[in-house]
């Protein structure tokens, strides 16, 4: 991965372990909220993502290319390609509950990726060290060890709840995610 030095963690950065009321191994990821364009099942035009961890602390995810996501004829667009980068890379972050934004996404385009291509992504971290969690994700064609076709790092930071309240709607999040403590 070609990153800069933003989504490089510094020296002191740790990998956190699982969190103990995190979910199991194993565990699919359902969707956070409905409408989100990167796992929302409400989002007709979506990536639809489907993920799982398989061991509380990253995550495995598929997202098939579909008609909507094209940029040029018959090829995914790379901005769709991103959004989902940064998707699993959110639902890995949000493994060691807290709510985070994306502060930085960097992205390596490897490989063109036709429309009906299923992309096999993974997502994990690489440490965080206060509010900032450096993240890397890796989409593969076709099966989990497939040709990687997109690389991504990412620098996502910590905030509250107040976060979604102040500048979004946190009661429809409030609604459909119960893991988290909703009060600022
Ligand atoms: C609910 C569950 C849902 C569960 C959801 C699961 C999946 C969701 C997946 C999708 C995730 C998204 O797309 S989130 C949507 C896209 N992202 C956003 O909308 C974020 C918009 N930006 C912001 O709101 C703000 O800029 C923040 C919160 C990122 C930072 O603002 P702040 O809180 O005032 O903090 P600030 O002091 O500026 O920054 C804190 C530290 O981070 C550094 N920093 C901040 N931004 C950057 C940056 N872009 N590049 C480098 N460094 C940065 C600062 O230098 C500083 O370092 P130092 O001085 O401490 O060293």
């Amino acid at each position: 991965m070609t990153r800069s030095p933003l989504t490089t963690p510094p020296p002191g950065a740790v990998v956190p372990a699982a969190h103990p009321e995190g979910p199991p191994p194993g565990t699919a990821l359902g969707s956070h909220y409905g409408r989100c364009f990167g796992c929302g099942t409400d989002q007709p035009t979506g990536l639809h993502l489907k993920a799982v961890t398989p061991d509380g602390a990253t995550v495995e995810a598929e997202f098939t290319v579909g008609e909507a996501h094209q940029g040029s004829p018959m090829l995914a667009h790379g901005g769709v390609l991103a959004a989902a980068m940064d998707e699993v890379i959110g639902m890995s972050v949000y493994l060691f509950r807290k709510p985070y934004v994306t502060g930085r996404l960097e992205t390596d385009y490897v490989l063109p990726v036709p429309v009906g291509t299923t992309l096999h992504l993974r997502a994990w971290c690489n440490g965080i060290t206060g509010r900032q969690a450096y993240l890397e994700a890796e989409g593969r064609i076709g099966a989990p060890d497939g040709p990687v076709a997109v690389r991504a790092a990412a620098l996502f930071i910590e905030v509250g709840m107040g976060h979604f309240a102040k500048h979004g709607d946190l009661s429809a999040i409030a609604t459909e995610l119960q893991d988290y403590e909703v009060n600022p």
